[in-house]
C-alpha cells in the first residue's frame, strides 16, 4: 500500500435529495500522486461525487476528509483555495485575455476584481503556465475567440496557479475534436512531471478519453461503486459491461483504454 500523504477521504458517504437516496455508501481514498478517473454512465453519481471532492456539498451520513479537513468542521473557502476545479461550464461573459483568466485564479472569482493588480511575481507564474499548457504566444488573446481546446487549456492553467494539491478535471474533452482532444490528454500527461505531488481526480463517461498517466479508476453505476482501484484491476471487460449495464469490450494499448460494444454471440469475459 502506498505510504503518500491521503488528499482525499470519503467513507460511507450517502447522499439523499428530495427523499431520494442518490448515492448509497460510497468509499474512495486518493493519495498525492494519484491520478484518478471517475467513470460511470449518465445519472450514476459522479458529479454529486465531485461536488463532495471539491468542497462544495456536505453529505448526507458518511464523512469526506478533503486535505486533512473534514466537511461540515472546517471552513470550506479555505478548504476550497486549495483544490483546483476545472469546470467546462465556466460562466465567464466578459471578454478577459488568457492572461487574465488564469489570474482570477488567485482570485477565486470569474472576473477580475475591481481595482486588483497582480504582482510582478503572480504575473510571472501565470506567464509560465499559460507556456507550460501550450498556449504560449496567446496570452494577450481574449476568452471569446478561443476555441473550445484553448479555454479547456486555459482553465487548467487557471486552476493551477494557486499551487493546489487536488485538481479536479470535469469531462475536460467534452466539446473538443480528436486533436484538440489529444493537446489536452497530452497537456494532463505533462502534469506529472511538471506537478509530482499533485492528485487529480478525471471524470468521463469515455474510456477514448482517460490520460495515458491515469493510475486508478472509480467505476460506479445507480450511486453505488462497481470497482475502484489501480486502473487495470478497476477496469475490465466485466466491471464496465456492469456499469454500462451493456457488453462492453475493454482494451488498452500504447497506454490509452478503449470501449466497443461487445457484438451478439461473442463472449464477454
Ligand atoms: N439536488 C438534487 N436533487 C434531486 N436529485 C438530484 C440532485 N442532484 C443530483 N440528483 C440526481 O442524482 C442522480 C445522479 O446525478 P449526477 O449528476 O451526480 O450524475 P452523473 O453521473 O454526473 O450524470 P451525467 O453523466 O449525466 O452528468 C441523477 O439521477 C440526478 O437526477
Amino acid at each position: 500500500m502506498s505510504t503518500a500523504e491521503t488528499v482525499l477521504e470519503l467513507a460511507d458517504v450517502v447522499f439523499r435529495r428530495q427523499g431520494k437516496e442518490i448515492l448509497h455508501g460510497v468509499s474512495l481514498t486518493v493519495r498525492a500522486g494519484e491520478h484518478w478517473a471517475l467513470l460511470g454512465p449518465n445519472g450514476a453519481g459522479k458529479s454529486t461525487l465531485l461536488g463532495f471532492c471539491g468542497a462544495l456539498t456536505h453529505p448526507t451520513t458518511g464523512t469526506v476528509r478533503v486535505l486533512g479537513g473534514t466537511l461540515g468542521r472546517v471552513e470550506l473557502q479555505a478548504l476550497r483555495r486549495d483544490i483546483g476545479h476545472v469546470d467546462p461550464r465556466h460562466p465567464l461573459r466578459s471578454p478577459l485575455s488568457i492572461e487574465d483568466v488564469v489570474l482570477t485564479g488567485l482570485t477565486g472569482s470569474v472576473d477580475t476584481p475591481p481595482r486588483w493588480h497582480p504582482t510582478a511575481e503572480q504575473a510571472a507564474k501565470a506567464g509560465e503556465l499559460i507556456r507550460l499548457l501550450g498556449l504560449g504566444g496567446k496570452a494577450a488573446e481574449r476568452w471569446p475567440t478561443l476555441s473550445q481546446g484553448e479555454r479547456g487549456r486555459a482553465l487548467i492553467a487557471r486552476a493551477l496557479i494557486g499551487e493546489p494539491r487536488l485538481l479536479l478535471l470535469d469531462e475536460p474533452s467534452t466539446g473538443l475534436d480528436v486533436a484538440a482532444r489529444e493537446q489536452l490528454l497530452e497537456t494532463v500527461d505533462l502534469l506529472t512531471h511538471s506537478h509530482p505531488g499533485l492528485a487529480s481526480i478525471l471524470v468521463t463517461h469515455h474510456l477514448e478519453e482517460l490520460p495515458e498517466t491515469t493510475t486508478h479508476a472509480l467505476l460506479v453505476s445507480e450511486g453505488a461503486v462497481v470497482a475502484g482501484g489501480p486502473i487495470d484491476q478497476a477496469l475490465t471487460t466485466a466491471t464496465v459491461s456492469r456499469a454500462f449495464g451493456h457488453p462492453i469490450r475493454v482494451a488498452r494499448h500504447d497506454g490509452r483504454w478503449s470501449a466497443r460494444a461487445a457484438r451478439r454471440g461473442a463472449q464477454v469475459a
